[in-house]
């Protein structure tokens, strides 16, 4: 029987914040599509981590009461409108997946509004004093304004036969695209497009500072998190950007006593 408890737990080590004066880094993670991104994220959760998901705040940031919601409806009309008023998410998907330039412009409309929000959430973790937050975005490795704020990347991938795990780990494009088509009741041309509005998953692995390979079970999955929070907690980055922080202030609080000894009478 596989031991659930490695020597991770046994050690203790589950992510509780530590005081709000450390410096903590961001860790970004993506994937395709139905490649277990959730159930990655679900054990970072269960060891304690912080963290966003971008497809939930984009869904807040487009609410009726929002911006985003009436610039939305500016642009894309009022076909995109269910009779309750809010956003008919199907509608709108069909759209822009099927009109980059379309895509764009909600992107645009949306990116900055999910972003602050994103930071607004990064701070509450500052203060609590996580060491680490990860930023649960889809589109990480799409927009590159984001991944240059990541002190880590992690891609979670999935091969869905064995043929293919051997040859190219990255996906099974057939495999794949049936998913999305039954998951979200598309027609397969509207998968597609879906999939074609991304980078590829074998592009994603090359960008990506760690994968997880979700091909296995869940105990194997759940393995390669334990680990990699290990890493991550023991990660000299967190005591390099806490050397620099101490710097900073340091150099800060030495000017400022130059100037007074100089300046004032
Ligand atoms: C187009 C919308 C209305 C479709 O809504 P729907 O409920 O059908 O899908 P959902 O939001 O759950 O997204 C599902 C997946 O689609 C992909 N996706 C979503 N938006 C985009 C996009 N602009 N470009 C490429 N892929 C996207 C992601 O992999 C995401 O996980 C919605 O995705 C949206 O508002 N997108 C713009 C905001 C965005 O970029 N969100 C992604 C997180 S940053
Ligand atoms: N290692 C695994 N073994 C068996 N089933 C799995 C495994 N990993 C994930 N699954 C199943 O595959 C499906 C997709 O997983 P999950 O929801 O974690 O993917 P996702 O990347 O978050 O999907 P989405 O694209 O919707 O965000 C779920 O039904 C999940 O239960």
């Amino acid at each position: 029987m596989i031991d659930t408890h490695t020597d991770h737990q046994r050690k203790g080590k589950e992510a509780h914040p530590v005081p709000p004066f450390n410096m903590m880094f961001l860790v970004g993670l993506s994937g395709g599509i139905a490649s277990g991104k959730s159930t990655v994220v679900a054990v970072f959760r269960e060891l304690g981590c912080a963290v966003i998901d971008a497809d939930v705040i984009a869904r807040q940031v487009v609410q009726p009461r929002f911006l985003a919601y009436q610039q939305i409806v500016h642009y894309f009309g009022n076909e995109i409108l269910l009779e309750s008023g809010e956003i008919n998410r199907e509608a709108l998907g069909n759209i822009i997946f099927s009109h980059p330039e379309k895509r764009q412009l909600l992107n645009s409309i949306t990116h900055p509004k999910i972003q602050k929000e994103m930071l607004k959430q990064i701070f509450k973790y500052f203060v609590l004093g996580y060491r680490y937050v990860i930023l649960d975005i889809p589109l990480l490795f799409e927009t590159n304004t984001v991944t240059k704020f990541m002190k880590h990347t992690v891609l979670v991938y999935r091969c869905f036969s064995e043929a293919v795990s051997h040859s190219h780990p990255g996906s099974d494009p057939q495999t794949q695209l049936l998913r999305l088509m039954k998951r979200n009741g598309l027609a397969q041309t509207e998968a597609e497009a879906r999939i074609a509005s991304q980078l590829p998953l074998d592009e994603k692995c090359k960008l990506a500072d760690h994968v997880i390979d979700n091909s296995g079970d869940w105990e194997s999955t759940r393995r390669q998190v334990l680990r990699l929070h290990s890493q991550l907690e023991d990660s000299l980055d967190f005591l390099l950007v806490r050397l620099v922080a101490v710097t900073a202030v340091a150099g800060v609080g030495g000017l400022v006593c130059f100037l007074l000894r100089h300046f004032l009478p």
